[in-house]
C-alpha cells in the first residue's frame, strides 16, 4: 500500500499537504482545477520536489530518504520523454539500462512488454515515424518494463483523440490488474476517472478535499467539486 500521511511541500505562494492511501491493483485518479497541485503531488511521491514534513510509505518502507531512482516508482509524463534518435526497442530498453546493454532476461522482457502493449511489430522503428497513440504505448512500455510496483501518470494520453485515449486507458486498466500496480493518474477528464479509476481524489488549493469511488462525480458534496464539474450551487 502507498501511503501519504500529511505529506507537505511549502512554496512561497502555497502550501500543499496530502493524505492518501492507495492499494495494489488500484487506480486512483487525481482531478482538480489547474494549479490545484495534481502534478506537484506526483512530484512529491516521485521524489522530484522537496518535502517539508509528513510521511511517505510503500508497504511500510519509508520512501522520503530514497532518491527518485531508489524508489519503487516509475513516472509517465505527457510528453513521455522518448528519444527520437533511438528505435522503439532502445526507447523501452533504456528504462532497464542507461547504457542499453541488456542481459538476455532483459531483452526478453522488452519483447514481452512490447507484446503486451501491442507494439511488437514497431520495435525497429523510430518514434518520429509513429502515431501519437503508438508513441504513448512506447512510453507506457518503458515504464512497465521497469517492473516498479507504483506507476505515476501525469495526463499521459490527453493529447489523443477520445477513442484512442480510452483504448490506452483500458490497456492501463488491464496492466494494473495483471501486474497489481498501484497507479496514481492525473487527469483533466472526469469521464476518464469515472471510466477506469477505483478511487477519485479531488484536489483543491493544495489539499484533497473530497475523495471516494466514481459516485463522487454523480453526487459531489463540496461546492468546490460542484463548481469544478460545472454543476450549479443551487442544486444543494
Ligand atoms: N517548484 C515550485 N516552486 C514554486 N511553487 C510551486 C512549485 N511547484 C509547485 N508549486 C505550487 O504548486 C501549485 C500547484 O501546481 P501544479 O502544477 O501541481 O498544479 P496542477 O494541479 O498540476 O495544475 P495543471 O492542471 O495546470 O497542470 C502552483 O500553483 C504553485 O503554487
Amino acid at each position: 500500500m502507498l501511503q501519504l500521511n500529511n505529506l507537505c511541500s511549502r512554496y512561497p505562494e502555497q502550501e500543499l499537504c496530502f493524505t492518501l492511501s492507495a492499494e495494489a491493483g488500484e487506480i486512483t485518479a487525481l482531478i482538480g482545477p489547474s494549479g490545484a497541485g495534481k502534478s506537484t503531488l506526483l512530484a512529491m511521491v516521485g521524489g522530484f520536489t522537496p518535502i517539508d514534513s509528513g510521511q511517505l510509505l510503500y508497504d511500510g518502507l519509508e520512501l522520503l530518504p530514497l532518491s527518485p531512482a531508489q524508489r519503487p516508482i516509475t513516472t509517465l509524463f505527457q510528453d513521455n520523454n522518448l528519444f527520437w534518435h533511438m528505435t522503439v526497442y532502445q526507447n523501452i530498453a533504456i528504462g532497464l539500462s542507461s547504457s542499453l546493454r541488456l542481459t538476455p532476461a532483459h531483452q526478453a522482457r522488452v519483447q514481452q512488454v512490447a507484446r503486451q502493449v501491442g507494439i511488437e511489430s514497431l520495435l525497429h522503428r523510430k518514434p518520429s515515424t509513429l502515431s501519437g497513440g503508438q508513441q504513448q504505448r512506447v512510453g507506457l512500455a518503458r515504464c512497465l518494463a521497469r517492473r516498479q510496483p507504483v506507476l505515476l501518470l501525469d495526463e499521459p494520453f490527453s493529447a489523443l483523440d477520445p477513442a484512442l485515449r480510452f483504448e490506452l486507458l483500458e490497456l492501463l486498466r488491464t496492466q494494473t490488474d495483471q501486474l497489481q500496480l498501484t497507479v496514481l493518474l492525473v487527469t483533466h477528464h472526469p469521464d476518464e476517472a469515472a471510466r477506469i479509476a477505483d478511487n477519485i481524489a479531488f484536489i483543491h488549493n493544495g489539499r484533497i478535499i473530497e475523495s471516494g469511488n466514481r459516485e463522487l462525480l454523480s453526487a459531489p458534496r463540496t461546492k468546490e467539486l460542484k463548481a469544478y464539474l460545472g454543476r450549479g450551487n443551487n442544486e444543494g
